[in-house]
């Protein structure tokens, strides 16, 4: 039987570095504007540049082992990034070469490619008989050698055989020298590369894949082609080695506000999203070096390939990005992974300054110091170049509107409009956010009017009161905006009283006005949703008369939070309650992965969000919003 045994780095533990490659794709016939420029471009065969979203007058530049550029061929992908690695897995090592990015931005184009242009798959596999049949040839090597192929795909975290069709799921198991078997997957003996085109080909149209918004065919699934190499020594003692070569075409990063997807494809990218999650933990605890546990186990993709990435293995990452502008954000952030993923030589995020030629969205000065990102001498620069623009162009009417939305509300609105406007250009871009400005000021008026109504209505509540019955506090200066530190007191006063109750004298009560803000409820019990008891139990001291929140206004409240999780900044996140610096960067982090939350229970995904946390969570952030 054949038995991993120990390789000329002498099957050392050490780990080996996983090799990144960025290839960028051309632009695509039809997309987008032809004249717009890209938002990436390469600098040299290692350098590439993108512009810096929070400051389009810089641009963020990386470093990688290689940079493909648009022009690159297949052959040249393959000659650069893949062949140097396929002569160790005649020699009883591993190794695997995947495919990552966001979706439409050429992974399956590179890795599996067209007939007129073939990709990475077809052509090692040729490379890997050419390999053999030089060893056959060769007098003094001494090792027969079998080529065979099983080829699957991990959907919704189950393993499918692509070349047995009707397969259940498969379980991965590892074996004592921890190689990593699948039993009752097919393998296949393949005597040459016509044999495993006619299997490969047939397969491959098994694999789960679907259009979504981006892509018309969008692989909705990892699929992986496992090249495995048996060398068996001709003399006794007859030594064989087994040398595993994985081929990945992963199903791309996903952000669902893009892509559109909805019901079973909202699902699916929960799986891919969570497992490309799992991926690039464990490629940065490989790269890292130092990290105690590599979490292979946490998804099923890392837990198959775990005797192919790190280890003695040899391993390549090929990050597909795309020049367009509508993918800008999903390249960020596959470069920021690809980045991580490997040694940075330079500072991955080092800014520099440079003269970018057609800045599709400007941006004002508050923008880009808010943003932190520039440097002094540039905000100095930015404010005097304001001035025209305050007097006069269209562009810059839109623009200067923009002026009076915090910050953040900017920001995400430019966000969604470069998102969502995937075929407009810049100044139709500009429109949008003012029209978004201009609904968010109707909102507030009405929210305005209605509080000038509460008011009046609490006047004549109080005047109505009896002259003994004292209100609890003075609620006719500024109604439903009552500042935080009087909630406090309140609370602090009324210990018993449980979270958003408040006593049954607050003026507040006679407002006959539902949707706004609370109504009293002449029932002792426990609140509505997820106000309820921090031990969840009843309200023990059975307060005689408590306040319930209307559903609304705790929907209203949930949003906001929700809100300001999906789009807030670091600074954002932590200035909600409980959310310290490391919980917003893991938000952070799993909002660049997995796209969007859903809902709020969401973030129990976050390392160290038990359920007990989240609900004091929720609650108390509740409360805070309320108190504002
Ligand atoms: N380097 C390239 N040269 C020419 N066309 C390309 C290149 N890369 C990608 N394309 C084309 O772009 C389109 C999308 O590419 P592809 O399907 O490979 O993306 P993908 O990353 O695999 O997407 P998904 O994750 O949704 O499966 C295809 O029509 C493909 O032919």
């Amino acid at each position: 039987m054949a038995q991993r045994v120990a390789g000329s780095d002498g099957g050392s533990k050490k780990t080996s570095r996983v090799r990144v490659a960025v290839r960028l794709r051309p632009y695509m016939c039809g997309q987008d504007d032809p004249s717009e420029q890209p938002c990436v471009r390469g600098l040299d065969s290692q350098n590439l540049e993108i512009i810096n979203w929070r400051n389009a007058m810089e641009t963020v530049k990386y470093h990688f082992d290689v940079f493909h550029g648009e022009q690159t061929t297949q052959q040249e992908v393959f000659l650069t990034s893949v062949k140097p690695i396929l002569p160790h897995i005649l020699n009883g090592q591993n190794a695997s070469v995947f495919a990552y990015g966001p979706t439409g931005a050429g992974k399956t184009h590179t890795m599996l490619g067209t007939g007129e242009q073939p990709g990475v798959i077809p052509r090692a596999v040729r490379e890997v008989f050419n390999l053999v049949r030089a060893k056959d040839k060769a007098q003094d090597d001494g090792w027969n050698y079998s080529v065979g192929m099983s080829y699957m795909e991990i959907y919704n975290e189950k393993v499918l055989d692509l070349l047995s069709p009707n397969s259940p799921d498969l379980p991965i198991r590892e074996d004592k020298d921890k190689n990593i078997l699948i039993p009752g997957l097919t393998h296949t003996t393949l005597s040459s590369f016509s044999d495993f085109e006619k299997l490969f080909v047939p397969a491959t149209l098994n694999r789960t894949t679907a259009s979504t918004k981006l892509n018309q065919r969008s692989s909705r699934s990892h699929a992986i082609l496992l090249i495995k190499v048996v060398r068996t020594q001709r003399s006794l003692p007859h030594r064989q080695q087994t040398g595993k070569l994985y081929l990945v075409d992963l199903a791309g990063s996903e952000d669902n506000r893009r892509t559109g997807n909805q019901g079973i494809r909202l699902k699916e990218s929960g799986a891919i999203n969570l497992s490309l999650f799992t991926l690039s933990k464990v490629v940065d605890a490989l790269n890292s070096g130092t990290a105690v546990r590599v979490p292979y186990r946490d998804s099923k993709l890392t837990r198959l390939l775990q005797d192919s990435l790190g280890g003695s293995a040899h391993s390549v990452m090929i990050t597909n990005i795309a020049p367009e502008y509508k993918y800008y954000f999903d390249t960020f952030s596959a470069l920021n992974f690809a980045a991580k993923s490997k040694l940075i030589v330079n500072k991955p995020f080092t800014r520099e300054t440079v003269a970018v030629p057609v800045l599709p969205v400007k941006r004002s000065r508050e923008e880009h110091e808010a943003a932190g990102s520039g440097t002094e001498p540039n905000k100095k620069k930015q404010k005097d170049e304001k001035k025209p623009e305050q007097d006069g162009s269209s562009h810059s009417t839109n623009y200067n509107s923009l002026t009076e939305l915090s910050v953040m509300e900017r920001l995400i609105a430019l966000e969604k409009r470069m998102m969502s406007c995937q075929d407009r250009d810049g100044q139709s871009v500009l429109q949008d956010v003012a029209e978004s400005r201009r609904e968010i000021q109707e909102l507030k008026e009405k929210q305005m009017e209605f509080e000038r109504k509460a008011l009046l209505l609490s006047q004549l509540a109080k005047e109505k009161s009896s002259s003994t019955e004292e209100p609890v506090f003075d609620n006719t200066s500024a109604p439903l905006q009552r500042k935080r530190p009087n909630v406090t007191k309140l609370v602090k006063q009324q210990a018993v009283v449980q979270p958003l109750q408040v006593s049954q004298r607050q003026p507040l009560q006679q407002l006959p006005v539902k949707k706004q803000s609370v109504c009293v409820i002449k029932k002792e019990k426990k609140l509505s949703g997820l106000v309820e008891l921090p031990d969840g139990k009843e309200n023990p001291k059975g307060v005689a008369m408590g306040f319930q929140l209307d559903e609304s206004v705790l929907d209203q409240s949930k949003e906001k939070i929700l809100h300001i999780l999906n789009t807030g900044c670091l600074k954002d996140l932590k200035g909600l309650q409980q959310i310290g610096d490391k919980k917003a960067k893991l938000i952070l982090g799993w909002r660049e992965i997995n796209g969007p939350f859903i809902k709020l229970e969401d973030l129990m995904n976050i390392e160290g969000m038990s359920e007990k946390r989240f609900s004091s969570f929720v609650k108390t952030n509740i409360l805070s919003s309320l108190g504002k």
